[in-house]
């Protein structure tokens, strides 16, 4: 199975220094791993840096890839849309990437289920530029499940969803990533979906990691005030679940 591993990767856009000595034990493939942090921590830098968008110093070493870096699929914060293109036409190209043109039969089989479990077959045939923000997240995750990654690098992927939508995502990309053996990354702010579908956590601050682990044990009272500013408590839901409860601004 694949894993991902961090060796002192660092990132700067000209001569700003944004990402520095990122280091991380084996991220290893079936895993979901949140990437939490303030707003311009450097999540989305580390994710470029992952996927070879921008260059810096350190390494980020697959094992056990079948394609390498091929294998590495980034979905952006931002999704865009093209509005010449059909739901349906878009997640064929994606699928394609990297892959030839032909499309077989199993490869449409395999988008069809795609659709059904993100429930986004009634979406089909709609032009990319008529959807709402919700429902172009939900086809970006499809885009980027279709090409179907060793690594997937996924920003903010639920920022735009409502509440069911968050967790039937959250969900599936858990049973995904198990079935496919798909190392997961998930830049986060829910900080309780993090509790709840992430195996471990890496808390990135001011470009550097501060903390990683099992989210259980990185999502603390002490790390919430000193990452976020706020005073909280991790308290134990009637499921046995911890959770976060905010208490105020610190
Ligand atoms: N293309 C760019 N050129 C220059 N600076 C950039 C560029 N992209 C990001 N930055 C800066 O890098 C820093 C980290 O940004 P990044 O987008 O990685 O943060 P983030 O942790 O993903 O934030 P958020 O939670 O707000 O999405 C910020 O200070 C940002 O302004």
């Amino acid at each position: 199975m694949v894993s991902l591993t961090l060796d002192n990767l660092g990132a700067s856009y000209g001569r700003t220094r944004i990402l520095d000595g990122i280091t991380t034990g084996r991220l290893e493939g079936g895993c979901l791993t949140a990437v939490v942090g303030p707003n311009a921590a450097g999540k989305s830098t580390l994710f470029k840096r992952i996927a070879g968008l921008i260059k810096g110093d350190g390494k980020a070493t697959l094992e056990g890839s079948k394609r390498g870096r091929d294998g590495i699929c980034y979905m952006p914060q931002d999704t865009g849309a093209n509005a010449v293109l059909t739901v349906y036409e878009s997640i064929v190209l994606a699928s394609r990437q990297g892959a030839g043109w032909r499309v077989g039969e199993g490869d449409l089989a395999e988008i069809d289920r795609l659709l059904e479990s993100l429930n986004i077959a009634n979406l089909a045939f709609r032009n990319l530029g008529e959807l709402s923000g919700g429902q172009r997240q939900l086809v970006a995750i499809a885009q980027a499940l279709a090409r179907n990654p060793e690594v997937l690098l996924m920003d903010e992927p639920t920022s735009a969803l409502d509440l069911h939508r968050q967790i039937e995502v959250l969900d599936f990309m858990r049973r995904l990533a198990a079935k496919r053996g798909m190392a997961v990354l998930i830049a986060i702010h829910d900080l309780n979906h993090a509790l709840r579908y992430c195996d471990q956590t890496l808390v990135i601050a001011h470009g550097k990691l501060i903390a990683s682990g099992r989210t259980a044990d990185i999502v603390t009272a002490r790390m919430l005030r000193e990452t976020y500013r706020i005073d909280a408590r991790i308290e134990t839901c009637s499921q046995g679940l911890p959770h976060v409860i905010v208490d105020a601004a610190a």
